[in-house]
C-alpha cells in the first residue's frame, strides 16, 4: 500500500481554516493507518467511489466531518490524496478531475476536464493564426500536454494562450512556451514498460511520492510550505549545480528567485559541513525574511550555524566597527551640507546639484580617493563631457569632502564598502559561498565587497536578479566589477505568485528591461492562475481616497483574507494617512520597520521601497498620482539628461515592484490624474 499526497491536496487544505485543517489531518492519519494495518478504512471514514457524474471511476470521497471531505484515488493498493474541502466544492471539484498517464510519456497527470471543454468551446470562434497547428498530436503529448488538451492546443494563438497555459501541466505550458520562442525542444524519456507513471520527473512535479514515513507525516503534519517541496527541475538544478564560478539567475517578479537562493543556500550548507555560507541582500526587510524562511528550510542548528544571514551594508557597517575603520555614516541630507563647505573652503562656484550628482554617480560608487583615480575614471552614462581642467576643479572639492569626512570619522555606504573590500584583501575572505538575493540593487561599491567576501572558485558566488526591478542604485556592469557570469546564466519562467490579470498590468508599467551588461533582457513567463484584473481609481479627494481604499480593505477582510495578507503601499510614508487608516479600519496596522517578523494579524502599511522581496494576497497602491509617481523629490536638481533617465526609471521599476507583491488582488488609487507609468488596457 502507498499513499501519495498531490500537491493539489496540500494546496488545498492550505487554504482551509485551521480547524478544519486539523480534522483533515487526523482523517487522513487515520486512513494512512487502517490502510497499512487492515489493507481498507474504518466505516466510520465512509470512504466510498463517487456517483456517475464523477468521470473517473478511481475517484473515492473520505469523511472527516459531517461537511468535509477528502477526495482521494484509488488503482489498486495506490491511493493518491488529491484534494479536500467541504462537502458540495470537493465533489463538485472532483467531477471535473481525471487522474491518468499521459498516453507519450507515460507520467502521472491530474486533467481538469470541464476547462479543456470551455477553452476548446471558446476557441472555435477565433480566426487567428494557430501557434501549434502544424505539430502532429503524439508530438504535442510527448511533450506532456494530456490527451484532453491537445485540440485546444492546436488552436491556441497568440491572443489566448495565456488561460490555456495555466491550465495545463506546468511541464507542458514550459515546453509549448520554448517553441514559442523558437527553441527545439525534445520529448522527456518516457516512463519505461511496466515502470511507475508516479516515477516520472515530470509526474513529480505534482504527487510526493515517498517510502519515507517521517517525510509523509511531514507532508500530512503540514510542517511544509509548497515551495519547500515541489521545486521546479530548473529550480531544483540550479540550487544543487555545481557552478564553477560566478552564477546569475534571472526571472520576473513572482518566479521563485528567492526560493532558488533559499534552497541554494541550503544545499552548500548540507553540502559541505565545514563551510561558512552568506546568504544576503540589499535590502534588511527582506533579509530578515530570508531568515525566517531559511531556519524552515534548515532545521538542523548545526547547519543553520554555517550561515550567516545579513545584508550587504550591515555586514560591511559590521566589519567597519570590527576593524576601527570610519563607519559613522553620513545621513543622505548631511551631504549638501558637507559639499557645500567643501566648495566654499576651495573657493568652487560649481553648481552644487552637479557636484552631488558627479559624487553619487562616480566618486563614491567606485570609491575613488585620489586625483589621479578620479582622472582615469570612466564617466560613461554621465551626460556632461568634462576637460581635464574641468576634472581638476572638480576633484579639489571631493577632495575637501574626503578630508572634512576623515576629520569627522565619517564615511558612507559606498566608501565603507570599498574599505572593507580593501580590508578583506589583508584579513582574506570570511565566506566560502555566497548566495545573493535581489542583486540588481548592488551598486559597484557592493560588488566589489561582495567579491572581496569570497574567495574565487567554484560555487563561489550565486547571484539572483531581476533587472526589471532595480529601484536603489543605477545599473552598473558584473564584469567590470570582476564577477563574471557568462555561460553561467540561467532564467526562471513560471510565475508561481500573481495572477495573469496582475502581471499583465505590471509589465505594462516597464519600458524596455536591460541588464547589468545592457543587453536586453527576455521577460515572458508562464502564470499559474488567473483572478479579477486590478482595479485603477480615481478620487476627487484624499479623504474620498481614504474611505475608498479602507471600504476595500474591508471587503478583503471581508472575504475571509487575514490582515497580514493585505499591504497598502505609498511612494512616500506619512504618519497622518496611517493614522487616518488606523481609525478607518480599527485593526491594528504594522509599519513594518526592517527588522520585524510579519505578523498575520496587522494590515501593512509601508512605503514601496520596503515592499521589496514581500507578497501578500491583496495590496492596495494608494496615493499613486502623477503629482507622486515619478517623485517630484527624487528629480528634484537632477539636471544631467542620463541622471534624469536613470532615475525616471527606478521610479517606474518602482511601480512593478509595488504592484507585483500582490498575489491575487491589486487596487490602485490616486486624486487627480494618474502616474504616466499606469497604461490603461490596450
Ligand atoms: N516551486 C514552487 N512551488 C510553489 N510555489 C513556489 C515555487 N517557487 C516559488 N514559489 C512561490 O512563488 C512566490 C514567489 O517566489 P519568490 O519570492 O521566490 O519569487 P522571486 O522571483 O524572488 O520574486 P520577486 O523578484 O518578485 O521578489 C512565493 O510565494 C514562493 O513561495
Amino acid at each position: 500500500m502507498r499513499l501519495i499526497p498531490a500537491r493539489t491536496f496540500q494546496k488545498s487544505v492550505d487554504r482551509l481554516d485551521a480547524q478544519s485543517q486539523n480534522l483533515i489531518k487526523t482523517t487522513v492519519m487515520d486512513l494512512c493507518l487502517d490502510l497499512a494495518s487492515q489493507g481498507k478504512p474504518r466505516p466510520g471514514l465512509r470512504f466510498h467511489k463517487l456517483d456517475r457524474t464523477v468521470r473517473d471511476p478511481g475517484i473515492r470521497s473520505v469523511s472527516a466531518s459531517p461537511d468535509l471531505r477528502v477526495i482521494l484515488h484509488q488503482t489498486g493498493e495506490t491511493y493518491v490524496l488529491l484534494y479536500a474541502h467541504h462537502h458540495d466544492a470537493a465533489y463538485d471539484w472532483a467531477a471535473r478531475r481525471r487522474l491518468q498517464p499521459n498516453p507519450e510519456t507515460g507520467a502521472m497527470q491530474l486533467v481538469d476536464i470541464e476547462e479543456v471543454t470551455q477553452i476548446v468551446t471558446r476557441q472555435v470562434t477565433q480566426t487567428q493564426t494557430f501557434l501549434f497547428r502544424e505539430y502532429e498530436p503524439r508530438y504535442l503529448m510527448s511533450l506532456g500536454v494530456p490527451e484532453a488538451y491537445v485540440e485546444a492546443v492546436r488552436h491556441a494563438t497568440e491572443e489566448n494562450f495565456d488561460p490555456l497555459f495555466e491550465v495545463l501541466p506546468e511541464e507542458a505550458s514550459e515546453r509549448l512556451l520554448a517553441l514559442m520562442d523558437g527553441e527545439l525542444v525534445l520529448p522527456p524519456m518516457p516512463v519505461p514498460a511496466g515502470g511507475d507513471p508516479f516515477d516520472h520527473p515530470d509526474a513529480q512535479r505534482h504527487f510526493q511520492v515517498t517510502t519515507d514515513e517521517a517525510e509523509l507525516q511531514a507532508a500530512l503534519n503540514g510542517r511544509w510550505e509548497e515551495w519547500m517541496i515541489y521545486l521546479h527541475p530548473a529550480q531544483r538544478h540550479l540550487a544543487e549545480r555545481r557552478q564553477s564560478g560566478p552564477a546569475r539567475v534571472t526571472g520576473s517578479a513572482g518566479t521563485g528567485k528567492t526560493v532558488v537562493a533559499l534552497h541554494r543556500t541550503a544545499h552548500l550548507a548540507r553540502q559541505h559541513p565545514q563551510a561558512r555560507v552568506l546568504l544576503t541582500s540589499f535590502s534588511r526587510t527582506l533579509s530578515s525574511r530570508l531568515d525566517e524562511k531559511l531556519a524552515l528550510l534548515l532545521p538542523d542548528d548545526r547547519q543553520r550555524a554555517q550561515v550567516t544571514v545579513m545584508n550587504l551594508h550591515r555586514l560591511a557597517s559590521r566589519l567597519g566597527r570590527q576593524w576601527s575603520l570610519p563607519h559613522r555614516l553620513l545621513a543622505d541630507e548631511e551631504l549638501t551640507g558637507a559639499l557645500t563647505r567643501a566648495a566654499r573652503a576651495v573657493a568652487s562656484d560649481l553648481p552644487l546639484a552637479f557636484l552631488r550628482a558627479e559624487w553619487q554617480a562616480v566618486v563614491e560608487p567606485r570609491g575613488l580617493r585620489t586625483w589621479d583615480e578620479y582622472r582615469a575614471a570612466p564617466r560613461t552614462g554621465r551626460g556632461v563631457a568634462l576637460g581635464a581642467r574641468q576634472r581638476l576643479a572638480i576633484w579639489k572639492v571631493f577632495e575637501a569632502l574626503q578630508a572634512e569626512l576623515r576629520r569627522q570619522g565619517q564615511t558612507t555606504w559606498g566608501l565603507l564598502c570599498h574599505d572593507v573590500a580593501d580590508a578583506l584583501a589583508t584579513q582574506g575572505p570570511p565566506f566560502d559561498h555566497a548566495v545573493v538575493d535581489e542583486a540588481q540593487d548592488l551598486g559597484p561599491a557592493e560588488l566589489r565587497l561582495l567579491r572581496a567576501l569570497v574567495a574565487a572558485g567554484p560555487d563561489d558566488l550565486f547571484l539572483c536578479a531581476d533587472p526589471a526591478q532595480r529601484i536603489f542604485r543605477a545599473r552598473s556592469s558584473w564584469l567590470s566589477s570582476g564577477i563574471d557570469v557568462r555561460g553561467r546564466a540561467s532564467r526562471l519562467k513560471i510565475n508561481y505568485r500573481t495572477s495573469g490579470e496582475i502581471r499583465q498590468f505590471a509589465d505594462r508599467v516597464l519600458g524596455e528591461v536591460r541588464s547589468e551588461e545592457d543587453l536586453p533582457e527576455a521577460r515572458r513567463t508562464i502564470n499559474r492562475f488567473s483572478g479579477p484584473r486590478p482595479d485603477v481609481r480615481r478620487f476627487d479627494t484624499r479623504q474620498a481616497e481614504l474611505d475608498g481604499v479602507s471600504r476595500w480593505i474591508q471587503a478583503r477582510l471581508g472575504e475571509g483574507l487575514r490582515a497580514g495578507e493585505v499591504a497598502v503601499f505609498t511612494r512616500a510614508r506619512s504618519a497622518t494617512r496611517e493614522d487616518a487608516l488606523l481609525r478607518l479600519l480599527g485593526t491594528d496596522i504594522q509599519t513594518l520597520e526592517a527588522d520585524m517578523p510579519h505578523q498575520l494579524d496587522r494590515l501593512t502599511v509601508t512605503t514601496m521601497h520596503r515592499a521589496k522581496g514581500l507578497e501578500f494576497r491583496a495590496v492596495v497602491l494608494m496615493d499613486a498620482g502623477a503629482d507622486v509617481l515619478p517623485s517630484p523629490a527624487a528629480l528634484q536638481d537632477v539636471q544631467d539628461p542620463a541622471d534624469r533617465e536613470a532615475v525616471l526609471e527606478q521610479e517606474r521599476q518602482l511601480l512593478y515592484v509595488a504592484a507585483t507583491r500582490a498575489r491575487e488582488q491589486l487596487l490602485i488609487t490616486h486624486v487627480g490624474a494618474a502616474s504616466p507609468f499606469i497604461q490603461a488596457e490596450p
